[in-house]
This record gives C-alpha cells, sequence and structure tokens, in this order.
C-alpha cells in the first residue's frame, strides 16, 4: 500500500514539477510580452503624432497661402506693394480701394501673410503704444497707400498736431497745394470735427439721399464716386470737451459710409466694428489680436514726390469725366422714344448727379457760347454722342454745319481711312465759311421738311409731332437737330443770303418746336450773338442756353455765372439764361480721336441695312463730273424719242450733291456764257459742259466744234478734243473764221441739221481781231452774232468763254447791244455791278463776290437769282 502510495506519490510530484515548469515558462512569457508593449505603443503614438504635426503644419501653410492669396486680391497695386518701384494704382470707377498693408503676420513654417487695415469705405484706425518710431512707420504706409489707391484728388486730408508728434505727416505737405491737406492748429479740433459731421450729413442727405446706404454701394451702382474721401488724422492733444467727443462719436458711427474717416493717437475711441485697434511697438504691432511685423516706412522721398505729383495733376484742374458716363449700358443703346422730346446727359453735376439737357415743345431751341478753345466742339460732340446713343437713327436726325475752318466735324461721315459714319447724321458741311449759300441751302431744306410735316399734321388734324406720330404710327417722323457752329457767318453781311437766312432761322424757330425741328447755334463771338440780338423774336426762342467758360451775352444780362466757370465745365440754363435756371455740369471728353470713334463704330455697326452715309459738303474739296450723281445717270435717248440734251456746269452748293443743269432745248437764246478771266474754272465749265453732252449722244451723233484762243487753256481743250474722239474737231486763230463762215451760212439753209452742234470757244474774244475780217458774206462777228442768235433753234449752241463783261459786248455788237441771245451764264472774277442791266433782272446785278473756284449761274429761263456753282476739278 506504501510502495502504491509512494508511486503514485512521485507521479503526482512529477506532473505538479511539469505543471510549475510550464507555469513558470508561461510566465517568462507573459513577463516577456508585457515587457514589449509599451514599446510598440510608443512608438505607434509617436507615428500618429508626427501625422498629426504634419498635417496641421500642411493645412496651416494652406491657410496661410490663402490668406495671403486673399489678402494680396484685397489690397493689390499700390495698397500693398512693396515700396521699392512703389507708385499710385488708383481703384477703377465704381470700385472700392480696399484695405491697405502695413506689415506681415509671421507664421513658422508657412508664408507670412499680409496685414492689412481696412480704411477707405471702411471705417477708422486706432493707434496706441508708446514706440514713436512705429507710429512713424504705420502712419505714413497707411496714409501713401490710401491716396496711391484712389484717383489724384479724390482723398483729403486732415491733420491735427497740436503737440507736433509729426506722425509722419510732414511729407504729405505738397498735397496742401492742391488743398488735399489742411493743418489744423491747436483748438481747431472742434471746428474739423463739426465740420466732418456736417459733411455727412449733407452727403446723406444730398448725395446718398436715400437711395444709397453708403457711397460705396453708390459708386458700385453707378461707376460714379461723386464725393472725395475725406481723412483726419488726429494725434494727441488735451482732453475732447463734451460736444467734441460727441461730434468724434458721432463720426466713428456714420463717418465710413460717407467716406469720412479717422486716424487716431491719443485720443479714446469708443468701441464700433468699425474701429481697427493697432497697438504699436518697435517694429512690431498687434492688429487687433495678430502679432505683426511692421513694413518700413515709405522713403521720405517716394512720399513727397508722390504727393507732388499728385498735387500737380489736381492743380491743372479736374480730370474730365468720363465720356461713357452719358452713355447707357449696351443693352439700352436706342431705346428711347423720342415722340416727346429729346433727353440726355451733358455732364456731372456738383453733387455728381447728371445734368440733363433736354430739346422738345420747351426748350426747343439751344444757343451755344464760348469763346474759341472752351470746348464748344467738344459739347457739341458729347452731346451729339449722348443723345445717338440714346435715340435710333428712326427717331433722330442730325444736320450739321460748320462755318469755322477745320475738319473735325468730318468724322461723322464716312471717310478715306474710317468708313464708319455716325448713322443718325444725314449731313456734314465742314469748311463752309465762304460759302453762306450752303447755310442758306440747309435752311430752305429744313423749312421744306418743316413744311412737308406741317401738311402731315394738317391732314391728320393734329398739331405737333408727338400726335402726328401717334396718327401716323409707320411714317418716319424722327425729330431733326440742326447744329451750326459759327453761325454768325450765315448772318454775316447785309445781302440777300443773311436777309433770306434770317427770315428762315426765324421761322424755322418759331414753328420747328411743334414739329419736332430742332436747332442748335454755335458761336465764339459775341457778335454773333449780336447778330441775332436785332432780332428779339429769334432770340427769344432759344430758351436753352449752354455758356461754356467766359461765355458772354449767352445768358440773361445779370446771370455772370459763366464769368467763374472752370475750364471744361458748362452752365446749363433752360430759363432763356435767367439766374434761376443755372445748373453747372462738368463736361467729359468726348471730341477726342478714341472715345468719339468707339461710340460711333459701336452705333455703326447697329446702324440699318440700308442705311446711306451722311452727306459731307467740304467747302475745300473740288467734286468731280465721274462721281456726280447727275452724271452718272446721263445717257443717250432711246431711238426715236426726243429729248433736249442738258449741259452740266458745276456742283450746285446745296444739302444734296446736284450739278447745275443747263437745258439746250431748240430755243432762242439756248447758248451759254462763261465770263472771266480765271482760265481752269473757265475751262473747267466748258470741260464738264462738253462731256456732259457728249454722254447724251451715241458716237457719231452730236458735233463738237472746239475752239481755243488762250494758250493758258489750251491743255485744257486738247485733252478734251481727243477724248470726244471722231466727234471732234479743233479749230484756232486761224480757222475759227471758215467755222463761223460755215455754221452761219449753214443757217440761212432749210432744214434743221440732223446731229446738234456744240462750239465750245475758248478766250473767244481773244479772236475779235481775226473775226472783225470778212468771212463769206459776212464778217466773223457778224456771223457769231448770227450763230448765238438763231444757231439754238437749229440745234447749234455755242458755249463761249469771254474773259469780261465788256469784251463779250463788243462781240455781240457793242455797250446798247441786245443780251437775249445769252440765255445763260456762268460768271467768275466778275464783280456783281457788271452784271447787272441787260444780264441780270432788277437793277445793280446780283449779290456775287467773287471767289476762288466759284462762279455764279444764271439761266433767264429757269432762274430768279444766281446759283452758286463748284466747278468740277479736272478730269484726269
Ligand atoms: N470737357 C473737356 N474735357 C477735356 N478736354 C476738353 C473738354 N472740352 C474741350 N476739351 C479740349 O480742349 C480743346 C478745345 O476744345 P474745342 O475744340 O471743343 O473748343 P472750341 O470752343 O470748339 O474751340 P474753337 O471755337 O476754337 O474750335 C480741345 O483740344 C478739346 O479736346
Amino acid at each position: 500500500m506504501l510502495a502504491d502510495a509512494l508511486g503514485a506519490t512521485r507521479t503526482r510530484s512529477t506532473s505538479a514539477g511539469a505543471e510549475l515548469t510550464a507555469a513558470r515558462d508561461r510566465l517568462a512569457r507573459v513577463r516577456r510580452a508585457a515587457a514589449a508593449v509599451p514599446e510598440r505603443v510608443g512608438a505607434q503614438r509617436d507615428r500618429r503624432l508626427a501625422e498629426i504635426d504634419t498635417r496641421h503644419a500642411a493645412r496651416l501653410a494652406d491657410l496661410a497661402r490663402r490668406a495671403a492669396d486673399a489678402a494680396r486680391r484685397e489690397a493689390p497695386g499700390a495698397a500693398s506693394a512693396g515700396w521699392d518701384g512703389w507708385a499710385p494704382t488708383p481703384a477703377g470707377r465704381g470700385e472700392t480701394p480696399g484695405s491697405v498693408r502695413v506689415g506681415t503676420v509671421h507664421i513658422d513654417g508657412a508664408e507670412p501673410v499680409p496685414a492689412l487695415v481696412p480704411l477707405l469705405d471702411a471705417g477708422h484706425v486706432h493707434l496706441a503704444g508708446g514706440d514713436p518710431q512705429g507710429y512713424a512707420t504705420v502712419v505714413p504706409a497707411l496714409l501713401l497707400r490710401s491716396v496711391g489707391r484712389a484717383d489724384p484728388g479724390a482723398v483729403r486730408l486732415f491733420g491735427y498736431d497740436p503737440e507736433h508728434l509729426g506722425g509722419g505727416l510732414a511729407g504729405f505737405a505738397p498735397l496742401g497745394t492742391a488743398g488735399l491737406l489742411t493743418f489744423v492748429g491747436p483748438g481747431g479740433l472742434g471746428r474739423l470735427l463739426d465740420d466732418l459731421v456736417e459733411q455727412v450729413r449733407r452727403i446723406n442727405e444730398t448725395v446718398l439721399a436715400g437711395e444709397y446706404r453708403t457711397l460705396r454701394e453708390l459708386a458700385a451702382a453707378t461707376g460714379r464716386r461723386p464725393e472725395p474721401w475725406r481723412v483726419a488724422v488726429l494725434l494727441g492733444g488735451d482732453e475732447l470737451s463734451r460736444h467734441e467727443r460727441g461730434q468724434l462719436d458721432r463720426v466713428v458711427r456714420t463717418g465710413a459710409a460717407c467716406g469720412v474717416h479717422l486716424v487716431v493717437r491719443g485720443i479714446e475711441l469708443p468701441d464700433d466694428p468699425t474701429v481697427t485697434r493697432v497697438l504699436v511697438g518697435p517694429g512690431q504691432a498687434r492688429v487687433g489680436d495678430l502679432a505683426v511685423t511692421l513694413d518700413d516706412a515709405p522713403p521720405a522721398a517716394l512720399v513727397t514726390d508722390t504727393c507732388r505729383g499728385i498735387a500737380s495733376r489736381v492743380n491743372a484742374g479736374p480730370a474730365p469725366t468720363p465720356f461713357a458716363d452719358l452713355l447707357p449700358p449696351a443693352d439700352r443703346m436706342w431705346r428711347e422714344d423720342s415722340a416727346g422730346g429729346l433727353t440726355a446727359p451733358i455732364g456731372e453735376g456738383p453733387h455728381g448727379r447728371p445734368v440733363l439737357l433736354t430739346l422738345g415743345d420747351y426748350p426747343p431751341h439751344a444757343l451755344i457760347g464760348g469763346p474759341s478753345g472752351t470746348g464748344k466742339t467738344n459739347l457739341i460732340f458729347a452731346w451729339i454722342g449722348a443723345l445717338a446713343a440714346r435715340y435710333s437713327p428712326a427717331e433722330l436726325e442730325f444736320y450739321l454745319l460748320d462755318f469755322k475752318e477745320g475738319v473735325s466735324f468730318a468724322r461723322f461721315a464716312q471717310g478715306r481711312r474710317d468708313p464708319s459714319w455716325l448713322p443718325h447724321m444725314r449731313l456734314v458741311g465742314i469748311n463752309v465759311n465762304t460759302d453762306r449759300e450752303f447755310g442758306l441751302a440747309l435752311l430752305r431744306f429744313l423749312a421744306e421738311e418743316l413744311r412737308r410735316r406741317a401738311d402731315a399734321a394738317k391732314k391728320h388734324e393734329v398739331t405737333k409731332l408727338a400726335e402726328l406720330r401717334a396718327v401716323d404710327p409707320t411714317g418716319h417722323w424722327p425729330r431733326i437737330v440742326a447744329v451750326v457752329d459759327e453761325f454768325q457767318a450765315l448772318l454775316a453781311g447785309r445781302d440777300v443770303v443773311a436777309r433770306e437766312a434770317a427770315d428762315l432761322l426765324e421761322d424755322l424757330a418759331r414753328r420747328g418746336r411743334s414739329q419736332g425741328i430742332h436747332l442748335v447755334l454755335a458761336s465764339q463771338d459775341v457778335r454773333g450773338i449780336e447778330a441775332l440780338w436785332g432780332r428779339p423774336a429769334l432770340v427769344a426762342q432759344f430758351t436753352l442756353r449752354i455758356a461754356l467758360p467766359k461765355a458772354l451775352r449767352i445768358l440773361a444780362e445779370r446771370n455772370d455765372a459763366a464769368q467763374s466757370l472752370p475750364r471744361h465745365h458748362a452752365v446749363i440754363n433752360a430759363e432763356s439764361g435767367l439766374v434761376e435756371g443755372n445748373q453747372v455740369a462738368r463736361i467729359p471728353s468726348a471730341s477726342d480721336w478714341e472715345s468719339w470713334s468707339d461710340l460711333q463704330h459701336r452705333l455703326w455697326r447697329m446702324r440699318p441695312q440700308d442705311a446711306a452715309p451722311a452727306r459731307l459738303f467740304d467747302g475745300d474739296a473740288v467734286p468731280r463730273l465721274a462721281d456726280a450723281p447727275d452724271f452718272r445717270g446721263l445717257n443717250p435717248p432711246e431711238e426715236g424719242v426726243p429729248r433736249s440734251p442738258v449741259a452740266l456746269l458745276g456742283e450746285i452748293i446745296d444739302v444734296q450733291a446736284r450739278s447745275a443743269v443747263l437745258r439746250l432745248p431748240r430755243a432762242p437764246g439756248r447758248n451759254l456764257a462763261v465770263i472771266g478771266t480765271r482760265v481752269d474754272e473757265a475751262c473747267a465749265v466748258l470741260d464738264a459742259a462738253a462731256r456732259s453732252l457728249a454722254r447724251q449722244h451715241r458716237p457719231g451723233e452730236a458735233r463738237f466744234s472746239i475752239a481755243c484762243l488762250d494758250p493758258d487753256a489750251d491743255p485744257a481743250a486738247r485733252e478734251l478734243y481727243a477724248d470726244l474722239a471722231d466727234d471732234a474737231s479743233w479749230y484756232d486763230e486761224e480757222t475759227l473764221p471758215e467755222l463761223m463762215a460755215e455754221v452761219g451760212d449753214s443757217l440761212g439753209s432749210p432744214g434743221v441739221p440732223s446731229v446738234p452742234h456744240y462750239l465750245l470757244l475758248y478766250a473767244v474774244d481773244a479772236a475779235a481781231g481775226q473775226l472783225a475780217a470778212r468771212a463769206g458774206r459776212r464778217t466773223g462777228l457778224e456771223q457769231l452774232r448770227r450763230i448765238l442768235h438763231d444757231g439754238p433753234e437749229r440745234r447749234t449752241h455755242v458755249l463761249g468763254w469771254w474773259r469780261g463783261v465788256a469784251r463779250m459786248r463788243v462781240d455781240l455788237g457793242g455797250a446798247g447791244a441786245r443780251t437775249d441771245q445769252i440765255g445763260a451764264w456762268v460768271a467768275l472774277d466778275v464783280q456783281g455791278a457788271e452784271l447787272g442791266s441787260s444780264l441780270y433782272p432788277g437793277t445793280g446785278g446780283p449779290d456775287w463776290y467773287p471767289r476762288p473756284w466759284r462762279g455764279l449761274f444764271f439761266d433767264r429761263a429757269v432762274h430768279r437769282t444766281g446759283q452758286v456753282i463748284i466747278p468740277y476739278g479736272p478730269t484726269r
């Protein structure tokens, strides 16, 4: 039993020993494992921490980069650029200048972020901290950057520095010369604050006027900035009085909306969201909660140079408002209806509101005055542009006449370099200074249009244009604006032209109002106005007066507003010039090439498909026969259809480019005499006559006999001879008597020649000697008289050039001889008085003052008075 027990015990002991060993092993393993755990976890934790760090740094860098980007957008150009190469970069119109940079915020491992301080259109800056160097860095940086972000003159500074802290304001002194920096002496703070509060009140009431909450909103909506920013820099001083404290609080609360801002040191500002607090230390500052490393101060020379530049720009006069301000937005072009009148802005009034010009029933007509160079031409451009952009050519037409020398208005018509024209422009007359007839033609044309409108109104039983348009909606009844620059030229002189012009003007002024015909007369010359003054009934119709600086007699007698006008401004007065009607407007520059072309091209592209270019009459240009519509329209008659030929002599001075026409039917007197010593003009008239006649005959169906007795005329006559080819024959001094004898004698034989015969006799008076001799049964002169007398009925017409009235009379048979065989004549350098008696109806002859390249054409069969013509220029 014991042995058994021993054996069993041993076995238990052995297995217990084995268990023990196993347990120890386990323990050792567990101990080993336990020892490894913290090591692993720590590594993992470290790994995670490192990951988080990297992510954080990347995010920080990303945020810093985005903040820096945003800052650069918020403060572009002059608002943040480094001082090296710094220059003003004014914000665009309607844009806000944004915040300005004073330093940088540094974040470890990220790019530095510009530290911005909002000022213009945003709020106020309060500076604290005791470091004078810091102030001298921050204040000029703030101010220079702000000034550089606005148009020259758009920021006004007020300095209050009773303790002479300086604060960096000194460099801005040059602004004072342009009234852009005002220092307020000790004791002046109250007044300055009162004034700022008053500005805020005024701007709220009259500029924002309940329509906008802030100037910034107004600028964004209209693109205009009617008020400057006002920045008061207040540097220390005594304790504020209660009143001053109250005013300062008011400015803090309400100033920013009206562009009134404070930069303050040493005076407490109330807590307000618009106040940015800057704590200034040496080279460092806290802006709000941010630690900022301050930028260097702007170099002193940069500050003074910039301020000097701005002051000189401002002293040079206000920058004109851009022309674009007068134009409607692109989608509103040509949308206005002119039935009731024509209204358009002409410039900006004192509070930035547009000043409007109206033409309609009242006021119907305008008078513009101002000495040379004050901007009349520019004003006319501005007005025409503002109207043309609003009213389509179906609503408005322009006629424009410029009596002074110059071509600026030629731009309205199609040119060689610029194919565009103003679609509303029907007629442009330039260089018409000596061609008052052209002015007269325009007035006659308008008078005719007035009659047409009045007739139509009568037919529809209405009286006014608006009513006529209502009852005849498909009719073409645009309002017509006729502009005459330097109109006094038209009324100068006491002759028929001046009298008729004044009568027509008076009629148009009186009755044009209701028919939508408006006159705009401009003059630089007091005498111009005085020419009208003699006709009070005429002047009374011009109720709209526009006076440019220093204009005399445009406004009423005791209204001298024009005398103190700054450059590029005008007094607009729709009350016949009475003081109550004065409105001052700043006129934008419209006549410079770029502004005008841009608009004209835009309108030109909008023109109706069938729009024809404006007719351009240039008094300095010589028309060409080949271009004349009447010449192009000529052709031989159809077989068997009789038609009396016509000779074109030159261009009539008229609204349309028409030719002066001489009919040559088979009737007595149908001859032409060109009278005067001017070779080129005489040749031009005969040449045009011959070429136009030739165009109406087929080859071989007309005979042209050319005789030239003036060597100077020889080249021209020979050229004609060559061009008429087989239909022409050439005669000279020797052979002319033969021609006279042949033609004269043939007139005695019965029957009518089958082809017409035109005798072109150049300087025929030079042949008097040769013609005095007998040629056949008669002398040459007798033959000539016979041809003149009997020829036309037998299709034989003389187109002769005599170099003087007396010489012609001799050829016709002496001083007392009849002249009725000369049915028509063109006088060149011949005084009107010489043409009296038998050549012209009435006594004393026509009102004709010879002038280069003009002739007076009179055809007794059709004319009551002479007609001024422009000979056509050389053909080749
Ligand atoms: N509002 C303006 N803004 C900018 N420049 C202007 C303005 N008005 C006129 N000017 C400029 O002044 C100059 C003279 O103007 P303009 O030719 O219109 O004067 P004017 O009175 O018609 O003179 P004149 O009778 O001698 O022709 C021009 O160079 C013109 O561009």
